[in-house]
């Protein structure tokens, strides 16, 4: 437990639950509006094939409805998905007048809380931004280069050499410690070690804890009780850290994002909601683009072998070429979401109020019109030549709401490719590519990015 005694008002788990009102509007098109066409299956069949595999299935639907089309999923309606390199780029920088997202992602109130970047809009949003913004600054970002490289040679130390595991649960710990002590800047092992622990009850939200979202008296009872312990437990945690990072003298001259977070005097609460923010949007994302990162690379040996050519050059290119390249052929976010608030014109059809609008990365990153004929193949090279089809590339997202981490998680990403290939030589458990599936709303290897440890290297 914590030794500080939390004093200040907060709003504990159970009242957020109690409190989140979402607006639930139904499109009814208007007179001159449209939804685009859609298949006519029930609508529990295309619910469960959006929230289960719409990595396969939204490609299926392009190939019979076009570039945009509609879909029925329980429990929010009609989404519109939009495909098209043109659209998406429509959809993602649309702004909060056209494609606003906060009513899309009320849904992580409960969770985060009312002042959440990711639920805002408009003046709210941008004030809020503002604030965070200056801690992930590339010069922010530079200074935490070398214990992001010591957090990660301690993970690897720590790898079995011969038996294979799965990577992806190797990064989420490893992207979580980092996370623990980069954003939050707790040093102490074993407050770190207990912070993680009660971090990760709070981002692996299971869907049947999503059940008190929508019935929120359950909190009270069994396995949701338990959840909504637990994340108060967190809460616990973090205003303690919270309070200890406002006292320390030495906050001026802290590198972590925290220390950043409370110039201007917000109060803790405030603080509480940024801290869990950039938890669920940094922790999961980095830890399994990373293991994507892996996944592909080490199927690739001529593109491993021209990374292993470059590891004692600090700034070495094509390092950076496979960042992007994992991101733009494995997008972990595989589509944005946004909701309409008035009419809006997409694609030919005048959108009605309150349509909910999920604009697919994945397709506009392999759109052959835009990346050519070798659009779903992993080569590095591309980043290399000139003019990239950036306009197609949206691994991070766009306008207002671009992610706020984006040079942090390349940074990281780019950090843990050469710290790792420096102390050991990776291979992976089978030839065959790993398949993709979906867990919750991040696109993840289907058997964890099954690697082996074939020896050791003595750094160089
Ligand atoms: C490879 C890793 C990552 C990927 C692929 C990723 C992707 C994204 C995407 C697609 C969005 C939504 C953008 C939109 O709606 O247009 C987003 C938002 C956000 N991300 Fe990331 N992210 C990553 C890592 C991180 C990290 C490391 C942090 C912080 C430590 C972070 C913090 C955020 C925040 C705070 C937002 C909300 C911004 C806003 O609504 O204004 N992300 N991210």
């Amino acid at each position: 437990m914590s030794d500080f005694t939390v004093t200040h008002p907060r709003t504990p788990a159970r009242e957020r639950l109690r409190s989140w009102r979402p607006e639930i509007r139904h499109p009814t098109p208007g007179p001159g509006e449209a939804l685009p066409p859609g298949p006519r299956t029930p609508a529990a069949l295309q619910s469960l094939r959006v929230w289960g595999g719409r990595n396969t299935y939204f490609p299926a639907m392009r190939e019979r409805f076009g570039d945009l089309f509609t879909l029925r999923v329980a429990p929010i309606g009609r989404i519109v998905v939009a495909c098209g390199p043109e659209d998406v780029r429509t959809v993602a920088l649309g702004g909060p007048d056209g494609f606003p997202v906060g009513e899309n992602n009320a849904m992580f109130e409960p969770l985060l809380g009312r002042r959440t970047v990711l639920a805002l809009d408009g003046a709210a949003h941008r004030s809020e931004r503002r604030r965070m913004t200056p801690a992930f600054h590339g010069e922010r970002v530079a200074a935490l280069v070398s214990t992001m490289e010591e957090l990660t040679r301690e993970e690897v130390a720590s790898w079995p050499v011969g038996p294979a595991f799965p990577l992806v649960e190797r990064m989420r710990e490893l992207t979580l410690r980092v996370i623990v002590r980069l954003v939050i800047g707790v040093e102490d092992p074993d407050r770190a070690a207990r912070l993680a622990a009660a971090l990760r009850r709070v981002v692996d939200i299971r869907t049947r804890d999503l059940l008190m979202w929508v019935w929120p008296g359950l909190a009270r009872i069994g396995p949701w009780r338990r959840t909504v312990e637990g994340l108060d437990h967190a809460d616990d945690l973090l205003y303690a850290e919270i309070d200890r990072c406002r006292r320390d003298p030495g906050r001026q001259g802290r590198p972590d994002v925290l220390s950043m977070l409370l110039d201007g005097s917000p109060d803790d609460e405030l603080v509480r909601v940024e801290l869990v923010t950039l938890l669920t949007g940094g922790y999961e994302t980095t830890a399994v683009a990373s293991a994507w990162m892996f996944e592909r690379l080490l199927r690739h040996p001529e593109a491993l072998a021209r990374v292993r050519a470059g590891l004692d050059d600090p700034r070495d290119q094509y390092r950076t070429a496979v960042v992007k390249e994992t991101l733009r052929l494995r997008p972990v976010s595989y589509n944005l979401g946004r909701r309409t608030t008035g009419p809006v014109e997409l694609g030919g059809y005048r959108l009605p109020a309150g349509t909910f609008v999920w604009p697919s990365l994945s397709a506009i990153h392999t759109d052959r019109r835009a990346w050519g004929a070798d659009a779903t193949e992993f080569r590095p090279e591309r980043w290399l030549e000139p003019d990239p089809p950036v306009r197609a590339y949206l691994p991070f997202g766009g306008g207002a709401h671009r992610c706020l981490g984006a040079t942090f998680a390349q940074t990281e990403m780019e950090v843990i490719l050469r710290t790792v290939l420096r102390h050991v030589e990776l291979c992976p458990d089978r030839a065959a590519d790993e398949p993709a599936a979906m867990r919750n709303i991040i696109l993840v290897p289907r058997r964890g990015a099954r690697v082996r440890v074939a020896r050791t290297l003595a750094p160089h």
